[in-house]
């Protein structure tokens, strides 16, 4: 049975630390790091991952505040609100639920946040600093993942790392990463031919796609670290059940090391949510 790399636990101490830098913060220069999450429409999946997120910037001390539009809201008026939060000095972070309502342009929104106040890390100038090797605040993702990894990999020089999925919230930044890490890094998707042999040859597999139970044992060498981003919610005998990207059953018995679903990427993504908002209300010191 493959060791398992607990997302939650890991993240307690990504909030520990999150905790004292907000003591810090306050105490040394008198703010209060500040998370304004903005959500348009209700996604009820979307709801329950914006309510984890006030809960536990709250219980790190920090602020958060929430702007819940209605469906039907405007592209100005959310852009309104955008050029608000840019220009509040008490808000350090802005994260804007995504998708967003198909009349909205998601990219516009993304490159209308203030660089230094997008802890999300999407905005174009982040991107680009990713990717040419100068990280500023990094998606949360892949920067959760990137932590899981190094607790059975702290060296990852030279591992044959898949990314299976390349988008631009997951698989893109998380390859930026790897290869800033030394890492061998393949990119495989919808388009890709023998995938499964290509799995198979991986150091290292990180399951991206979205899709419930996709990869299963045959797709994993013996003792390779599976990381499992996907959370999909599958129907089971009428019961709502959360289920990754990765057949967790049969690869946690070839793998070396595995993340579960739920508890494992999630939980990592809101600690570096959070993180990133400390570090962006430190950069945001005058
Ligand atoms: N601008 C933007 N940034 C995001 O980071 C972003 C987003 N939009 N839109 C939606 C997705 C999804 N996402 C999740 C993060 C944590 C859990 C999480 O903590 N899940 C728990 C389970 C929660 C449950 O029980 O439903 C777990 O995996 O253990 C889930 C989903 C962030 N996203
Ligand atoms: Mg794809």
């Amino acid at each position: 049975m493959a060791q398992l790399i607990d997302g939650k636990q890991l993240s307690d101490q990504v909030l520990q630390e999150v905790a004292s830098e907000v003591e810090l913060l306050k105490g040394k220069y008198d703010i209060v790091p500040t998370l304004a999450v903005v959500l348009v429409g209700e996604d009820p999946a979307s709801q329950v991952y914006v309510r984890n997120k006030v809960k536990r910037a709250t219980e790190a001390g920090m602020g958060s505040i929430e702007h819940r539009l209605d469906a039907e809201t405007s592209q100005n008026t959310l852009n309104a609100l955008i050029d608000h939060l840019n220009n509040d000095p008490e808000v350090h972070g802005i994260l804007v639920q995504l998708p967003l309502p198909s009349h909205l342009n998601e990219d516009e929104v993304i490159a209308s946040i203030h660089p230094a106040k997008d802890v999300d890390g999407f905005h174009p100038l982040n991107v680009g600093a990713l990717a040419s090797g100068r990280p500023s605040l990094v998606p949360c993702t892949p920067q959760g993942c990137m932590i899981m990894l190094r607790q059975v990999h702290p060296d990852l020089s030279g591992k044959n790392v898949v990314v299976v999925g390349r988008s631009n919230i997951v698989g893109k930044p998380m390859a930026a990463l790897l290869l800033q890490a030394n890492c061998t890094v393949t990119i495989a998707h919808s388009r890709t031919r023998n995938i499964e042999s290509l799995c198979r040859n991986a150091d290292i597999v990180v399951a991206a796609v979205g899709r419930a139970e996709f990869i299963n044992a045959d797709w994993i060498k013996p003792g390779a670290t599976v990381i499992d981003v996907g959370i999909n919610a599958i129907d089971v005998n009428g019961k709502r059940k959360l289920v990754g990207d990765v057949d967790f059953e049969s690869v946690a018995r070839v793998a070396g090391a595995i993340t579960p679903v739920p508890g494992g990427v999630g939980p990592m993504t809101i600690g570096c949510l959070l993180l990133n908002t400390t570090r962006a209300a430190r950069r945001q010191l005058a």
